[in-house]
């Protein structure tokens, strides 16, 4: 029952319908955020993550190409063509040693003879120590793999292209390989050199200087791809991973760049704000209509409600509130149109009660209001006289039916009503039709002498009416009978006093008409000649 009544209400009802659009709202904007914007932040990190890696793939081609121009620049030097050459002993001892391999951040130098045996291996071993030696014997047999490998490599070769390589050992690094050539000949190389440089941790440092990005390297095989090339470890980081092949086959330094998530961040951030603020405003709006709601319909609603319950429970119809009526709205048309529609309808009831209270015919009051009126007056506080009564007959009005017809029979009777009324209206007198051919009057505070006194005044305009009555015995214009009554101790109800006033009447007809007659109580009632 109390949740009919809840949701009754116009303003509960609007109230859930507004929550209902704004979810909807709120909703729409969460699923357009998961799967319109969200899809393409995250491909937008994707891009960004790409780009950083290739950047950081850039910064590794450029360290390539360093150690390219490096060798290139030993390799067509002549002095190192002299050397492999057999033709400069003092080469080793001015240019191959601990410092030179320090200073150009070389971990080994390898000259090759044209038969790709080794020339000249200089480097650092497993224990890290400087060694130089005219071939891959002891102390730098390390070095013969690696050797080995570039034999078979330039075997394969078929230009005297400058070759670089990342190397995926152990420890990472990157190697270079160049034919020696003497400067502006067109000739096949006299040897090959191969220069190798450690990635160690202060290159990576300086890498990282150098790109802005937190970059890691790392030794991989193929099978050690990373599954995911973009982790989200964080809202606020990413790792990007790419493999780049590298030396020996099947091997790749694996970059790992642990990037920061500001692009996603900020847009996210600037999405939520956006939401936040759209949710704030779209509250403020609805409650914003709920109050104009209530103040622009609902309070005025309440009140015409309440005027409407106030016309059911006063008896005397109370004003339309005028901020109502005054209103040049809807509400105001529909409050002006209900006045109009109130005054219609008390007119027409006045009328209504109008007509149930007088004769249709003359006019003049019917039974009904004479009786209450006659009521009234005998119940009226005050001194004697309380009323008298008069009952009018006219005379041989059949024959005058007859004579004139039925329709002429009603333009007398209205006719002797106007002139009643007119002789008695200035008294404060009622006049009734009382029956067919029969009225009353009712003489409120009037003595029986008075009353017969307005009696005879009565008859007498009747006379002067002269209405024309050609079969009347009585008279040649129409006449009336008139019986008169008043209030008295003995007769105190008005059936009582109309009863004697009916007596009289009839007193007034046996005794020749045209007259009146008083009702005298314990009397016998006596004509009172014209
Ligand atoms: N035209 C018309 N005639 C009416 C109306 N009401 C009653 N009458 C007539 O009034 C006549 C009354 O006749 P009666 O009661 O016989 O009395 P009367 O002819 O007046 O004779 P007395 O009263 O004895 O003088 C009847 O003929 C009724 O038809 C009415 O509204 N219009």
């Amino acid at each position: 029952m109390t949740s009919t009544l809840t949701l009754s209400s116009l303003r509960n009802r609007f109230l859930l319908s507004l929550c209902g659009v704004l979810c909807l709202a709120l909703l729409s904007l969460v699923l357009i955020a998961r799967y319109q914007i969200m899809p393409i932040l995250l491909e937008d990190e994707e891009h960004f993550a790409n780009a950083e890696l290739d950047r950081a793939e850039r910064a590794l081609g450029g360290e390539l190409n360093h150690l390219r121009r490096l060798v290139e620049d030993w390799a067509y030097w002549d002095d190192s063509y002299d050397f492999v050459m057999g033709e400069r002993p003092q080469y080793v001892d001015s240019n191959l040693y601990e410092d030179t391999l320090e200073t150009l951040d070389l971990d080994m130098m390898l000259f090759l003879d044209a038969d790709l045996s080794a020339h000249w291996v200089a480097g650092f071993d497993e224990e890290g120590e400087y060694v130089s030696c005219p071939g891959v014997e002891p102390p730098c047999d390390w070095a013969a793999p690696a050797v080995a490998f570039l034999g078979r490599y330039i075997e394969r070769k078929s230009d005297d292209a400058t070759d670089t390589w990342l190397l995926a050992r152990a420890e990472l690094g990157m190697a270079a390989l160049s034919p020696i050539h003497q400067s502006r000949e067109k000739s096949p190389p006299a040897g090959w050199l191969a220069m190798v440089r450690p990635l160690d941790e202060p290159w990576l440092e300086q890498l990282r200087d150098t790109t802005g990005i937190q970059l890691e390297l790392s030794p991989a095989t193929g099978q050690e791809a990373p599954s995911q090339q973009l982790a989200r470890i964080s809202p606020t980081h990413m790792l990007a991973n790419r493999l780049i092949p590298a030396l020996p086959a099947g091997h790749a330094v694996h970059i790992e760049a642990l990037l920061p998530r500001q692009r996603y961040q900020a847009s996210l951030e600037t999405f939520r704000f956006a939401l936040y603020w759209t949710s704030g405003v779209l509250i403020v709006t609805l409650l914003l209509v709920l109050w104009l709601l209530e103040c622009m319909v609902l309070q005025p609603l309440r009140q015409f409600a309440h005027y409407t319950q106030r016309l059911h429970q006063e008896i005397a119809r109370p004003a339309l509130p005028t901020n109502l009526v005054a209103r040049r709205d809807e509400i105001g048309t529909l409050a002006r149109e209900f006045n109009n529609l109130l005054k219609h309808q008390q007119q027409q009831s006045e009328q209504l009660i109008e007509l149930t209270l007088h004769d249709p015919l003359t006019g003049v009051a019917n039974r009904r209001l004479y009786d209450q009126r006659f009521e009234q007056a005998l119940n009226r506080p005050g001194p004697q006289p309380r009323a008298a009564a008069m009952m009018i007959d006219i005379d041989h009005f059949k024959l005058y039916n007859d004579h004139y017809g039925h329709q002429a029979g009603d333009a007398c009777l209205v006719a002797l009503a106007q002139c009643m009324r007119r002789r008695l209206s200035d008294h404060g007198f009622l006049l009734a039709r009382t029956g067919g051919e029969e009225f009353s009057v009712l003489l409120p505070g009037t003595s029986l002498d008075d009353a017969l006194l307005h009696a005879q005044g009565l008859l007498e305009a009747i006379d002067d009416l002269a209405l024309p009555h050609a079969l009347s015995p009585t008279d040649d214009s129409v006449t009336v009978s008139i019986g008169v009554a008043a209030h008295h101790a003995e007769l105190t109800t008005p059936s009582e006093i109309m009863r004697a006033a009916d007596q009289a009447l009839y007193q007034a007809k046996a005794s020749g008409r045209n007259r009146v007659q008083a009702y005298h109580v314990h009397d016998q009632p006596s004509p009172i000649d014209r």
